[in-house]
């Protein structure tokens, strides 16, 4: 998206919330590739509902913010208040006292005392804003451990839908934009509006006249700075949306880097993040420049204010309607008055930015597991393994059916495998055993229990799974053998490890079991990857195991041990394997081939040879290949 007027952006985007926008929409040259989803909203209307929701995450510091709230309002507001009264008095009875006779020593006692209550100001701000800092983070920390917490129990669906550079932006980018609320905002906006009050009574209580006259440029600083503020809103808030797709594309750059040095498609990823950066860089000019202009327009206006006090306050002295002392009063309230107003401005800009922030937030709060759990689930006792998929229908899209009419049973112990072209459904049935989704139509059932009935835990606890793509964590590699029982023993861990042969490579490692690998498991090479996701499954030791291309990056010698290796694991455990290197799983008890989302044929190896269909045809492709 270009620069332009931030407004009609806010407007654009609100019209299409949620549709895919291209920021290479406008550009139609080599940028086009990278297409984002666009969920970007500026900003919300003030919903009370939703800072209700917010302000909820307050409550558990009601006891420490309580008595600090009140303290804070009434010093802030005492101090803010005395002090001008003290120098009017100072003035009409210390130095120009009606009398003639000025006094030095009630000069030095109210200079004193203004002295002692400018300190008290200070440190009940100083304190104030540590405090709230503390509490502010607390309420941050809260809110971003809740969204972590809910965004791990959402299911694949939700998952398949979003980037996860969009999910990111929420809990690190959308989380931070509510800083200020709970930092400042909602303590300072109850102080400022006690503050705004005394001000106005006393203004009127010293002269209504000057009062009224002085409040006339109220309208007038609300007017333009109501407009001003709304375009620097709107403009920061564009800022952040251009940052947010920065990191949305970082993120996908990194994760991709190894494709796109490959692929040579370093300069093309450049030119595309030189024109995000670019249009960033622009969009905070313009922000930055707007900015600047609403000091100005608040210093006219309060210039004004102070043109009419002056002129009108003289006026009054001359008529003897009010004294020198309280017109000193007046500017001293007057200068004070804008300072609230000021900042409650700041704070219901900063509340509107809030809205769209939170709103993005709860939206993933809201989001339900699509495999959600039933209220009175129960937990699925300990399994011996009988498994049955009873005529399944599932689409991933309405209308799109990735398995039709599938019935497949598994006694326990047996060996099942899933063979058949791309994109057959083999791992769709893996996904709905594991019950990542829930078929459409069908059920799932283990030992004759209904997987939908039983808790996610009891049940994804009795299946080890290894993955095509084995997930290595940060982390030694031994935290992540034993990410599969945690409260396995060093001993275990290594027995699990030599059962799969991964021991001798560890060993050799620079610290051995000890090795600090990073995200995704960098260090190592993707045999030994899939070793150690072997040794993890082994380790949790399940009834049900699930192989998911497990073999695929192995070289020969090494699958020629691991076949041996998966003897070991396999015995006893009802298996799903699935395998494209069909001599992987020739002993197994039942071998099922899949076409297009149907069983197509099933039995032992020697049967499905005999019959010379698909999986026939599938070996000897194979053959012929190798
Ligand atoms: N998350 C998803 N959303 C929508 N459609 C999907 C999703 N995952 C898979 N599909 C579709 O479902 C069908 C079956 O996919 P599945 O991953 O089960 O195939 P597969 O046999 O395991 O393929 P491969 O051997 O390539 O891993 C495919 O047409 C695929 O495009």
């Amino acid at each position: 998206m270009s620069g332009g007027n931030p407004s009609a952006a806010a407007e654009r985007r609100s019209a299409g919330h949620g549709s895919v926008i291209s920021d290479a929409a406008a550009d139609t040259t080599k940028r086009s590739r990278f297409v984002y989803q666009d969920d970007d909203v500026i900003e919300k209307p003030f919903n009370w509902a939703q800072m209700r929701r917010l302000l909820v995450y307050m409550k558990p510091y009601k006891r420490q913010l309580l008595p600090v709230l009140i303290v804070m309002m009434v010093l802030g507001t005492i101090t803010k208040l005395a002090i001008p009264f003290l120098i009017s008095y100072a003035i009409d009875h210390a130095i120009q006292p009606a009398d003639g006779n000025p006094s030095l020593r009630l000069l030095y006692i109210i200079a004193g005392t203004a002295l002692g209550l400018y300190i008290i100001q200070w440190g009940a701000n100083t304190f104030r804003i540590k405090f709230m800092n503390v509490i502010g983070q607390r309420i941050i920390y809260d809110l971003r451990a809740d969204l972590f917490k809910h965004i791990q129990k959402l299911s694949f669906h939700f998952y398949d839908k979003r980037p996860a550079g969009s999910v990111l932006v929420r809990v690190t980018n959308d989380v931070n934009s509510l800083q200020e609320l709970f930092t400042n905002g909602a303590v300072n906006t109850l102080v400022d509006c006690m503050q705004l009050l005394g001000i106005i009574i006393i203004l009127l209580f010293l002269n209504v006249q000057l009062a009224v006259a002085v409040m006339i440029t109220v309208p007038i600083m609300f007017l333009v700075s109501t407009k001003l503020r709304k375009r620097i809103r709107f403009a920061w808030q564009d800022v952040r949306i251009k940052q947010s797709r920065i990191n949305s594309h970082l993120n996908e750059a990194i994760q991709g880097i190894r494709v796109t040095q490959a692929y040579t498609q370093e300069q093309a990823n450049m030119d595309y993040f030189d024109h995000m950066n670019s249009v960033n860089k622009k969009s905070w000019d313009r922000a930055s420049a707007l900015n600047q202009t609403f000091g100005p327009v608040i210093e006219i206006t309060s210039a004004i204010g102070a043109f009419v006090l002056f002129m009108y306050g003289s006026h009054l002295i001359q008529s003897d309607v009010i004294t020198v002392g309280v017109l000193f009063a007046f500017a001293q309230c007057v200068g004070n008055f804008w300072e609230p107003i000021n900042r409650l401005g700041q704070m219901y800009s900063q509340m509107l930015i809030a809205m769209a922030s939170s709103e993005r937030i709860f939206e993933f709060m809201d989001e339900q597991p699509s495999v959600g759990e039933e209220d009175h689930a129960m937990q699925l006792p300990p399994v011996h393994g009988d498994v049955a998929f009873e005529n399944i229908l599932f689409e991933y899209e309405k209308g799109r059916p990735a398995l039709r009419g599938i019935s497949l049973s598994a006694q326990a112990g047996q060996s099942i495998a899933l063979v058949g072209h791309t994109g057959s459904g083999k791992s769709t049935i893996i996904n709905l055993l594991c019950r990542f989704y829930d078929p459409t139509e069908g059920r799932v059932a283990i030992d004759g229990f209904d997987i939908r009935n039983v808790t996610l835990e009891s049940l994804r606890s009795q299946i080890g799974i290894v993955l095509q793509d084995t997930f290595i964590f940060s982390g030694t590699i031994r935290d992540n053998i034993r990410f599969g029982r945690l409260d396995a023993t060093d001993t275990e861990v290594e027995e699990a490890a030599k059962a799969v042969f991964a021991h001798d490579f560890i060993v050799n490692l620079k610290d051995g079991y000890d090795t600090e690998v990073q995200e995704r498991g960098n260090v190592l090479s993707m045999g030994q990857r899939q070793l150690i996701s072997f040794a993890r499954a082994l380790l949790a030791n399940p009834r049900i195991l699930i192989l998911d291309e497990a073999t695929a990056s192995i070289d020969t010698e090494t699958e020629l041990k691991i076949q041996e290796a998966l003897k070991t694991l396999l015995e006893g455990r009802t298996s799903f394997i699935i395998a494209h290197r069909l001599s992987t799983i020739r002993g197994c008890d039942n071998i099922v081939v899949l076409d297009h989302g149907v069983i197509q044929e099933q039995g032992t190896h020697e049967q499905l040879m005999r019959m010379r269909g698909t999986y026939y045809g599938l070996v000897a492709a194979q053959y012929k290949y190798m």
